[in-house]
C-alpha cells in the first residue's frame, strides 16, 4: 500500500497515480508538466529527538521513506541503495557544515564533497542508483533487444553534467547524453564531462545559451517518434528523485547547526540558498513544508534574476525584466551555472501555492484547479513571455521566501571579503582556505549565498543563517583569481584538489551540434549513437 505522499501527479494535470519509479523513468510527464507528490508528507512527532544523532543516510532512508513505497523499493534495498550513493563522498559526514562568521551566526553547508565537486552530487550519486537498481529489475531473464535501454537526455550548464555523468557512468543499460553550450562552462567542467571516455556517455556541445539546451531537452521528451523507439530519462532537475534526494541536507545541517557551539541556543533558523532552476531551494521548501523549523528561505539570484523579480513586482513572473523590455536573454557570468533564464522548478512550487490557497473545498476540486492555473500560466509564459500570479499565491509564497539579486561585482567583492575577513576553526577536512591565512575561499555561487546572507543579517540579526555552498571553488578559477590574486597568501593551485591536477590534459570526446541544427538534429546524433553503442555491444 502507497500513501499519497508515495502517489505522483503532474503538475499539469494529465497524469496521476503514478509510483516513484514510474515519475523516476519518465522524468517529464506527458504533458510538459513536472511530476510532484499529491501530497507533503508530515514528520513523525519526535522526529527531531529521534532524528538527531542519525548520519546522513540513515536521515536519508527515512526522508525518502516518506516518499517511496517499500511495496516499490523494500526498505533493506532502499537502504543499501542510499548507502552506495554516499559511500563515494570525501567527507563522513557528507555535506558538512562549517562556522563561517560565528560572531554574526552565519554556518556554511558544504555540498561539495562528492566526486564532481557540486551539490549535484547528492542527487545524481543516489539518481544513478535508482536507475539502476530498476533497469536491474526490469530486465531480469532478458537478453539482447528484448533488455529495457534507457536513453538518458540531459541539459547543463556545467554541474549537473559531470554529475550526472559521474553517477552514470559505466552503468549496464543506460546511455547518457549530456548537451551543454558551447564555451559558456568553465574549462574543468567542460574536462569533467568530456574526459570520461565510457562508452555509455554522450557529450554534446550546443551554440547557444543553458536555456537553448533545456529547450532542446523538453522537445525531445515531447517527440513521438523518439519516444516511441529510445525510453527517454531525464537526470536535470525536472527529475523528481532530484529534489527528493535533496532534502535531506536541509535536515541533516539544520540538526548540525542547532547542535553547534556556536548557535545561540533558541535563534531562529534561515537558509540561504544561490538559486537558477530552482531546485535546490525547492527541496529546502518540501523540508520546511514537512516541518522543518526553518523561517525564511532566501533565493539568491546573480544578475539572471527572474526570480527576484518575481518576489519583488509582487508575482509577475517574466523573461523579461519590466523596466528593461530589450532585454536579450541570458546575461554571462561569474556564476554561471546560475545563468538560466526560466527556472524550471518553479512550476512545482507554484502548484502547491495554487493548490493551498484554492477555495473549493474538496482536496481533488483544489488539484484539479491547480492543475489548470499552472497550465494557463506556462503556457502564457511560452507564448506572451510571462504572466502574473493572484495575489493569494504570491502572499503565500512570501510568507516563505525571501529574495535577493547579487551582482557580479558584489559576488567577486564577497570572495575577498570572506577570504580576508573569515577564518572558521571548526572546518571539515576538505575545505577550501588558504594554508598560510586561514582564509576561506567560497566559489562564485556560493559567493552569491553569503552575500545574500549578508544582507538578510543585517535586516534580521541574531537569527542563524545556513548559507549553502554549492560549488568547490577549484571549479571557477577564473572568478576566484578575479577576486583574490592580489591577495596576501593566495594561490589557486593550493586550493586545486588532486582529481582535478592533469585534468585538462586527459583524452576527450565530445560531439559539436552542428549550429541551427536544433533539436531534430540532436535527436538523430542521439539516435545514430545509441545504435553505434549498442552495436559495440553486440
Ligand atoms: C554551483 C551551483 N550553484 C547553484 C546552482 C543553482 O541551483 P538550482 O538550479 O537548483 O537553483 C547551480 C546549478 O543548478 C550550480 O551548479
Ligand atoms: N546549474 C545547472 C543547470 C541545470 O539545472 P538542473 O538542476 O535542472 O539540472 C547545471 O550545472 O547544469
Amino acid at each position: 500500500m502507497s500513501t499519497m505522499s508515495q502517489r505522483y501527479l503532474s503538475t499539469r494535470g494529465a497524469e496521476y497515480g503514478l509510483s516513484f519509479e514510474d515519475v523516476v523513468m519518465k522524468g517529464l510527464a506527458s504533458d510538459g508538466g513536472l511530476f510532484i507528490p499529491e501530497e507533503v508528507p508530515s514528520l513523525p512527532p519526535s522526529w527531531e529527538t529521534e532524528w538527531r544523532d542519525l548520519s546522513f543516510s540513515e536521515l536519508a532512508h527515512r526522508i525518502m521513506s516518506l516518499y517511496i513505497s517499500p511495496s516499490e523499493i523494500p526498505s533493506e534495498d532502499l537502504k543499501t541503495i542510499i548507502e552506495k550513493s554516499y559511500s563515494t563522498f570525501r567527507h563522513p559526514e557528507r555535506t558538512p557544515v562549517a562556522s563561517l562568521d560565528p560572531k554574526e551566526n552565519l554556518f556554511l553547508l558544504e555540498l561539495f564533497h562528492g566526486p564532481t565537486f557540486a551539490f549535484k552530487d547528492v542527487a545524481l550519486q543516489a539518481l544513478g542508483n535508482f536507475f539502476e537498481y530498476f533497469l536491474v529489475r526490469k530486465n531480469v531473464g532478458k537478453t539482447g533487444k528484448d533488455r529495457h535501454h534507457l536513453t538518458i537526455i540531459g541539459a547543463t550548464s556545467g554541474d549537473t553534467g559531470s554529475a550526472a555523468i559521474y553517477g552514470l557512468r559505466g552503468k549496464k543499460d543506460v546511455s547518457v547524453f549530456i548537451t551543454f553550450p558551447n564555451g559558456k562552462v568553465s574549462p574543468i567542467q567542460e574536462a569533467q564531462m568530456t574526459s570520461v571516455l565510457d562508452a555509455n556517455v554522450h557529450n554534446l556541445t550546443v551554440e547557444g545559451s543553458f536555456d537553448d539546451c533545456q529547450d532542446i531537452v523538453k522537445a525531445l521528451f515531447a517527440d513521438p517518434d523518439l519516444n516511441s523507439t529510445h525510453n527517454i530519462g531525464a537526470v536535470n532537475s525536472i527529475n523528481w528523485a532530484r529534489i527528493l534526494a535533496q532534502i535531506t541536507y536541509y535536515f541533516y545541517s539544520y540538526l548540525a547547526v542547532t547542535k553547534s557551539p556556536n548557535y545561540t541556543k533558541g535563534s531562529q533558523v534561515r537558509m540561504v540558498v544561490p538559486s537558477g532552476n530552482f531546485g535546490d531551494i525547492l527541496a529546502g521548501w518540501f523540508a520546511k513544508q514537512m516541518g522543518l523549523p526553518v523561517s525564511k528561505l532566501v533565493v539568491a539570484t546573480n544578475e539572471n534574476d527572474i526570480l527576484d523579480r518575481f518576489f519583488r513586482s509582487g508575482g509577475h513572473y517574466t523573461k523579461k525584466p519590466l523596466d528593461e523590455p530589450t532585454a536579450t536573454g541570458v546575461k554571462e557570468t561569474h556564476s554561471p551555472a546560475m545563468d538560466i533564464l526560466v527556472s524550471s522548478n518553479f512550476e512545482r512550487l507554484l502548484w502547491f501555492f495554487a493548490f493551498q490557497t484554492d477555495k473549493a473545498s474538496t482536496a481533488e476540486e483544489r488539484r484539479q484547479h491547480a492543475c489548470e492555473s499552472v497550465s494557463s500560466w506556462l503556457n502564457q509564459l511560452k507564448s506572451e513571455g510571462g504572466f502574473q500570479v493572484p495575489t493569494a499565491v504570491i502572499e503565500a509564497a512570501k510568507a516563505e521566501f525571501e529574495s535577493e539579486r547579487v551582482s557580479n561585482d558584489e559576488t567577486i567583492a564577497t570572495i575577498r571579503e570572506t577570504y580576508k575577513n573569515c577564518f572558521p576553526t571548526d572546518l571539515p577536512s576538505g575545505s577550501p582556505k588558504s594554508s598560510k591565512t586561514g582564509g576561506y575561499i567560497l566559489d562564485p555561487h556560493t559567493a552569491v549565498g553569503v552575500a545574500a546572507s549578508r544582507r538578510s543579517i543585517q535586516r534580521n540579526p541574531g537569527v542563524a543563517h545556513i548559507s549553502l555552498s554549492t560549488a568547490h571553488p577549484a571549479k571557477f578559477a577564473s572568478a576566484v583569481d578575479l577576486a583574490l590574486s592580489n591577495e596576501d597568501g593566495y594561490s589557486f593551485s593550493e586550493v586545486l584538489p588532486e582529481e582535478f591536477i592533469g585534468l585538462e590534459q586527459r583524452e576527450r570526446r565530445v560531439t559539436a551540434v552542428p549550429r541551427g541544427a536544433g533539436w531534430e538534429g540532436v535527436r538523430e546524433i542521439v539516435k545514430a549513437e545509441v545504435e553505434q553503442e549498442l552495436q559495440g555491444q553486440r
